[in-house]
């Protein structure tokens, strides 16, 4: 297995990003939809009834499966010999900051239920703040990949 996992290590490492890069456009994308949901659509109408019909989609249909081939990916690189070193700093700056990441999707996806079931109660000013905590993560996700400290 470890054989396996080494010999396939870049693909891995390819497919990993891959993922990452459809996960981020989604974690992205849905809260700025949501900020138009809250501050521009009015209940019942045709917009809504778009709006809705796009959250659902970009969540089930891209940021789902994202979000679990990320994971996938990203534990095969975890268990491949001799690429995390326990010991430094970086693993766990990446592990508690992929953690809230999808902490974050699972909030979203709650938001999400909530305007479907028509009682969203937050603001398009909160969905703009809680926008900027994926750009946060993701800097102190490819700081900790990349320099390594
Ligand atoms: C979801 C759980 C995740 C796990 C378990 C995980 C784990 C890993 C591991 C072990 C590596 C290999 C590091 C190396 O080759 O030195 C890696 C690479 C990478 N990860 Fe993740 N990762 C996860 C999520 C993410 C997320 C959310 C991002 C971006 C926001 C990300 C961005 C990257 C990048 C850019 C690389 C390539 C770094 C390089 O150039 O070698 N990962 N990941």
């Amino acid at each position: 297995m470890s054989d396996l996992l080494a010999d396939f290590y870049l693909w891995t490492k390819a497919f990993h990003v891959m993922s990452v890069l459809a996960w981020m456009a989604g974690l992205f994308y849905l809260p700025r939809l949501f900020v138009y949901h809250a501050e521009q659509v009015k209940a019942c109408s045709d917009a809504e009834a778009m709006f809705q019909v796009m959250e659902r989609r970009l969540l089930k249909a891209i940021m789902n499966p994202a979000m679990i081939s990320t994971w996938v990916f990203g534990l095969a690189l975890v268990m491949t010999p001799g690429i995390v070193d326990w010991s430094m700093v970086w693993p766990w700056t990446k592990a508690a900051s992929v953690l809230a990441m999808t902490a974050f999707h699972m909030w979203l996806g709650g938001r999400r239920k909530d305007f479907a079931a028509g009682r969203n109660t937050l603001t398009g000013r909160r969905y703009r703040m809680m926008n900027e905590l994926p750009t946060l993560l993701m800097i102190v996700i490819v700081l900790s990949v990349i320099v390594k400290f």
